[in-house]
């Protein structure tokens, strides 16, 4: 036992205060009800088979105490054999109904296990933006998948012997009465005593079980992390100093579990001990009843046998409230998540956006921060109007804001000020999906997913045909490498794409757009500088896809700024100029030294 443990189990006051706190412990379990209450016939089943398994093992002792009063005690065999036949019976039927029971509470504990799942998942992928800015993936997905198998094996298991012991408890509790009440008294006098430090422990356990999850989490966040940026580890020589920093994690990990397990043992133990000292103070009261003639030796084994039964259950309660609380933690961690409301949600009355699509897009003193309102501006009074196939290029210092704008267009975040307008239309009074729909983005580091090619060109347009997928692709300047490809389309590509080189992922991922066909490209060019033949490519690509579309492009290729028909100069939130590329080198300001800068090696070659 711990000092914290000892000084918890000891100290009055703490005692009261979390004895009065223990059912609000538990409390998160009740989040769980709806989902099992979606399968009433199930359920009730379960609840069917729970109780005749549980009723038919609360018959054996009876039986059995007729079978040593009119059998053993009266010397007649047949009596013997027959109440013999009778638990061979009782215990058929006990047979078949817990077989059942546990076959339907293991179905319910699955399917509530992947509903929840399904729900938590559904629900991450609505939330905004801001909220991943804020909470590490790893440690999501470790909730995902931690925090649900640890509910699947208490629905699965813990609930079934949590009702199973209650039944048994009051089933026995009831016999006993029946049999003998002064030698209940005895017992229900002891149980408090076996009852108390049960539940004052119970508690302490909790917030072990939550800190135990907790380490898992950030051990589980730390190796998503690391394996992810493999390369980057490796090219750093980090392998070790990683290594280590996990080690040291892990360490902590098994030490809260270490230190969890002790005071789970250490419940489970001092239920057992009670439990015995209880039953030998029990025989002892027995027999003297017995020797008085009070209750008869055939209703003592009975007695005995029920008190057993519910020590037993006893015993099986204290250990699942230790589960149930770890259960509940990990509920309150997927309940958190399930409670997020996404801040960026469809307008209560939407308007529709024209069509065909016009392709325009209006900033008007757009002011934003990504902490409260007014900290910290990353854009300040940021207006401009893109025309239906208009390229309008955003070039500035690094910082500027220029993802910033791509990403308010898009509404992944919400302006502090100002409106921006797609067709005309407010974005906030435009359903999400409608709006999305409306832009083909090509990320700086386009995303690959595992799958095949053929499924990361339809990612946008899952129901698209191979032709259409084909199509995308030669325009993509994709086809060339596919064809060469053992399983052509078919090919798997891995988690990051590492089978594809830098500029086969920016092609698929222009073939991508292409499918999607959206009347509005946006475009964050790659600055990280590809061979001159694979930049031929990329550039050809990105023409066929720029065709006909209105296009925002973060451009870091001189090709791409020369064509534009308007450049925006973003400096520190501010568009500070504007205009074509020869008037704003005419003009010879901020523009003109960035492109002497950004260029200088381009215009060399
Ligand atoms: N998710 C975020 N949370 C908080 N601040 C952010 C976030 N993303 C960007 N910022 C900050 O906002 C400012 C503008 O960033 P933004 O990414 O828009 O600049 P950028 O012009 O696209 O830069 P770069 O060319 O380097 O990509 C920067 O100061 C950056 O630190």
């Amino acid at each position: 036992m711990t000092d914290q443990a000892v000084s918890a189990a000891t100290d009055p006051e703490k005692i009261v205060s979390e004895v009065k706190a223990a059912p609000r412990q538990l409390q998160p379990l009740r989040r769980l009800f709806p989902f099992l209450l979606r399968y009433p016939l199930r359920l009730a089943l379960t609840v069917l088979f729970l109780l005749v398994s549980a009723i038919s093992s609360l018959a054996i002792p009876a039986v059995l105490g007729g079978a040593i009063d009119e059998g053993f005690v009266a010397q007649n065999l047949d009596n013997v054999g027959r109440y013999g036949w009778l638990i061979i019976g009782i215990s058929v039927i006990m047979a078949v109904a817990s077989g059942a029971r546990f076959y339907f509470i293991s179905v319910i504990g699955e399917r509530v296990v992947a509903d929840l799942r399904q729900a938590v998942f559904a629900h991450l992928l609505q939330l905004e933006t801001r909220y991943f800015d804020t909470h590490r993936v790893g440690e999501l997905t470790s909730r995902l998948n931690g925090d649900v198998t640890v509910i699947r094996g208490a629905v699965g298991s813990s609930f079934s012997l949590a009702l199973r012991s209650l039944v048994t408890i009051i089933g026995a509790l009831t016999m006993m009465i029946l049999t003998s009440p002064v030698l209940t008294i005895a017992v229900v006098v002891a149980l408090p005593a076996i009852l108390f430090p049960v539940m004052i422990y119970a508690r302490r356990l909790r917030g072990m079980s939550r800190r135990t999850q907790d380490a898992l989490a950030d051990l589980s966040a730390m190796a998503t992390e690391m394996l992810g940026a493999n390369r980057t580890v490796k090219s750093f020589t980090q392998e070790h100093v990683q290594a280590a920093h996990y080690d040291t994690s892990s360490e902590a990990s098994y030490r809260a579990e270490v230190k969890r397990l002790g005071a789970r043992a250490f419940l489970v133990g001092m239920v057992i001990f009670l439990g015995t000292a209880a039953l030998v103070g029990l025989v002892w009261w027995g027999a003297r009843a017995v020797f008085d003639g009070s209750v008869t030796a055939g209703q003592l084994g009975q007695f005995l046998v029920y008190a057993l039964m519910a020590s037993g259950a006893l015993t099986n309660v204290s250990e699942v409230l230790g589960t149930l609380q770890t259960v509940s933690g990990a509920t309150e961690r997927l309940t958190e998540i399930l409670d997020t409301k996404p801040e960026i949600v469809d307008p209560a009355r939407p308007v529709a956006l024209p069509t065909p699509p016009l392709g325009t897009v209006t900033f008007t003193g757009v002011n934003f921060s990504y902490g409260e309102a007014g900290s910290d501006k990353v854009l300040t009074n940021v207006s401009f109007s893109v025309g239906k196939g208009e390229t309008v290029a955003l070039v500035g210092p690094s910082g500027s804001g220029k993802s910033t704008t791509l990403s308010l267009l898009q509404r992944f975040y919400d302006v502090d000020a100002g409106t921006i307008a797609v067709d005309g239309v407010d974005i906030r009074d435009v359903k999400l999906s409608e709006l999305r729909q409306r832009f083909a983005y090509v990320e700086q580091e386009p995303i690959i997913f595992a799958g095949t090619i053929a499924d990361n060109i339809r990612f946008g347009k899952p129901d698209a045909a191979m032709d259409e997928v084909i199509a995308a692709a030669k325009a993509a300047l994709v086809d060339d490498f596919v064809t060469d490809l053992p399983a052509g389309y078919d090919t798997v590509v891995g988690e990051r794409g590492v089978m594809l080189s830098g500029g086969q992922k920016q092609r698929l991922a222009i073939a991508r757009a292409i499918l999607k066909n959206a009347p509005i490209l946006l475009l964050d060019e790659a600055t990280s500088a590809l061979d001159a033949q694979s930049e031929r490519l990329v550039q050809l690509a990105l023409e066929h896809l720029m065709e006909g579309r209105t296009t925002l492009v973060i451009a870091h290729r001189l090709a791409t700024i020369r064509d534009a028909n308007t450049i925006l100069v973003l400096d520190g939130g501010e568009i500070i100029d504007h205009g074509t590329h020869d008037q704003l080198v005419a003009k010879g300001g901020r523009y003109a030294d960035l492109a002497k800068l950004q260029f200088r090696t381009a215009e060399a070659v």
